[in-house]
């Protein structure tokens, strides 16, 4: 599946801020609800500390509402020696959450750009991806945003993201099929426009040889 059919702004940057965003106090209570919905009682002694062990988690799962990824990007280096062969971040470790269920997504990403003069540390593309992974998702709106904004703020000849993700809601509930993995992708510039470097993108993906993995 392709997020063809996504426009290529104006998709990145911080989150909108909501401003009717509910305390911690009312959040704890949120969960309690939710464990007495569940049958369970929320008073018992195993159960006392979930509700704030539960919030805490979720700073952590989303956390990216609060960073903005073109700040990452902001600072590059200009790159002097003529290097303009693709730069790629292969098998970066990707958790995210379905917008639909909040249930883990898990996969990796696959992170190239064509530099043009200006190259940018590589830590950073994968510090997008983790920034966008940190929000309510589903996996083409995540794959569009990373390249999208790779795109803006690095102004490359080309950006090239894949994103391989199992979804539990497929796979721990629903439909329950185990092993199955969603593949999604976002070109731009000249990987979308020129089919030799798509393949040799492809290629460097597949390809494991000297990876020493
Ligand atoms: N396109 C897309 N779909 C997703 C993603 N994550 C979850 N979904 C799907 O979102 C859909 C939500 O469909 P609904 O019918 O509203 O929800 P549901 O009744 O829980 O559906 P089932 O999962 O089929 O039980 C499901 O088909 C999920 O598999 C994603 O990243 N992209
Ligand atoms: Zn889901």
């Amino acid at each position: 599946m392709t997020a063809d059919d996504i426009p290529p702004r104006p998709l990145s940057g911080a989150c909108p801020v909501v401003s009717d965003r509910p305390s911690r106090a009312e959040a704890e209570a949120a969960v309690r609800t939710l464990i007495r919905w569940a049958g369970d009682d929320p008073a018992r002694e195993g159960l006392v500390g979930t509700p704030d062990r539960v919030v805490r988690a979720y700073e952590e799962f989303f956390s990216g509402y609060e960073q903005d990824p073109v700040d990452i990007l902001h600072r590059t280096f200009e790159e002097t020696d003529g290097y303009d062969e693709v730069v790629l971040l292969r098998d970066i470790r990707l958790e995210s959450h379905c917008e639909h269920h909040m249930v883990p997504i898990i996969g990796v990403a696959h992170v190239a750009y064509l530099p043009d003069r200006r190259v940018v540390g590589i830590s950073k593309l994968a510090r997008v991806v983790e920034v966008y992974a940190r929000r309510l998702q589903i996996q083409e709106k995540l794959t569009a945003q990373i390249a999208n904004t790779i795109n803006e703020v690095l102004q490359p000849k080309g950006v090239a993201v894949v994103i391989e993700a199992a979804h539990q809601c497929m796979t721990t509930r629903g439909v329950r099929k185990a092993g199955v993995t969603m593949v999604t992708s976002r070109m731009l510039g000249v990987f979308r426009d020129d089919s030799e470097t798509r393949r040799e993108f492809m290629a460097l993906i597949h390809n494991r040889c000297g990876s020493g993995s």
